[in-house]
């Protein structure tokens, strides 16, 4: 554990200034693709209107003999792209495996002042983001970036939801944090085979009404990922680092993955994957506050004056507390806006009614 007073120094000679802040952009759909795939490249111009932040996956789903083809890809994606307030991350390799190095000793030099983040999958421990730590560090000073690239972590194996908390706050790179469902229900021996969402096995079931137990009970299914979003939102907002949702890979099941992002979204998380196309105006629609949620939020605001005290608004009871959830709220919306002229224009129509 290195001292406080040390935690913001660069960890290489002429690395930039870690930053004391993860600046807040939107970031409601992380939309992954493969670079090496030139149907998918070719589409890059375009998302970059579309999307918060484009992916260039590097790690699972690059067959092993496309590792190369798909880096290259990015580099030059990179190079040839102009992202306006787009942002572009990559997913490396694990760090285990046979390409994360020449990832980040390609990626860096080459394309290092246009990658905004850089998602390391399968983090166990603070150890891990050290490593990634130091080595981004001496590769910045090598390459003469003047901002560092910042660092966002899978949470993909029991030991790393055990460890999540030190992994949000091992450096002042840290980002965020994604669920990786798929790796994480095989490390824990879960009996799901999906990438995400719910199983119709996993439910609560009502008591029964008379003698015969088969009679008149209600399921309800539960969400599997309750627990895990829940606890890697609070390790997140206790270091000041922003929480996602990971992937949902039944691309036709647009109905189901909106719920999960949606469970997500009200949990405390800022945003979700889209795997596929399909997936980003979901991503958009339940990662930006609702305009109504919006037009409440800034009346309770505007009640509640210097934000101390109660005022009841329509039979409900506002107090210091609810009025810091409706910043929340009123908070993400103006950030969002600031991007989204469509959802500025329809949070405004919504403070007119
Ligand atoms: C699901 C797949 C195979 C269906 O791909 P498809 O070609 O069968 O789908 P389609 O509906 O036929 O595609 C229509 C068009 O969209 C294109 N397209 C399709 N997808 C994309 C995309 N993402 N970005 C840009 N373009 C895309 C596709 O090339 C096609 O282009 P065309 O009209 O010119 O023919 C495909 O969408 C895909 O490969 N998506 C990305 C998958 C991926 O990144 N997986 C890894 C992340 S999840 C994960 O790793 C787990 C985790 C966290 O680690 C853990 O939980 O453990
Ligand atoms: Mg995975």
């Amino acid at each position: 554990m290195r001292s406080p007073k040390d935690f913001f120094r660069p960890l290489a000679l002429g690395a930039p200034q870690p930053v004391r802040e993860i600046p807040f952009r939107p970031s409601r759909a992380l939309h992954f693709f493969d670079p090496g795939n030139p149907k998918m490249a070719a589409k890059v111009p375009d998302l970059v209107t579309q999307v918060d932040v484009l992916v260039g996956n590097l790690e699972d789903a690059i067959p092993a003999d496309r590792k190369e083809v798909a880096r290259n890809g990015l580099v030059e994606i990179g190079e040839n792209t102009d992202f306006g307030d787009a942002q572009l991350w990559t997913r490396m390799n694990s760090l285990d495996s046979p390409w994360a190095l020449d990832d980040l000793l390609t990626l860096v030099p080459a394309i290092g002042h246009k990658l905004d983040v850089v998602i390391v999958p399968k983090v166990e421990g603070a150890q891990d983001i050290h490593y990634v730590d130091r080595l981004l560090a001496q590769l910045e000073a090598k390459a003469g970036l003047d901002r560092p690239i910042l660092v966002h972590a899978i949470v993909e194996t029991a030991t790393g939801v055990a460890n999540v908390e030190e992994i949000a706050g091992a450096s002042p790179r840290m980002q965020g944090i994604s669920l990786g469902p798929a790796d994480l229900a095989a490390s824990r021996r879960m009996k799901t085979t999906r990438v995400g969402g719910g199983h119709p096995g996993y439910l609560v079931r009502t008591d029964p009404v008379g003698e015969d137990i088969t009679v008149g009970r209600q399921t309800f299914q539960q969400d599997l990922w309750h627990y895990t979003v829940a606890r890697m939102v609070d390790a997140c907002a206790a270091n000041g680092i922003l929480p996602y949702y990971g992937p949902f890979g039944d691309i036709r099941d647009t109905v189901g993955c909106e719920d999960q992002f949606r469970n997500a979204f009200l949990l405390g998380c800022v945003g979700a994957w889209s795997l596929h196309p399909a997936q980003i105006k979901i991503a958009k629609k339940v990662f930006s506050p609702s305009p109504e949620d919006v037009a409440w939020a800034r009346r309770v605001i505007r009640e509640m004056g210097d934000g101390t005290g109660t005022v009841m608004i329509d039979g409900k009871m506002q107090d210091d507390a609810t009025v810091k959830q409706c910043r929340v709220v009123a908070e993400l919306a103006d950030q969002l806006a600031a991007r989204d002229p469509e959802l500025a224009e329809a949070y405004a129509l919504a403070e007119k009614d």
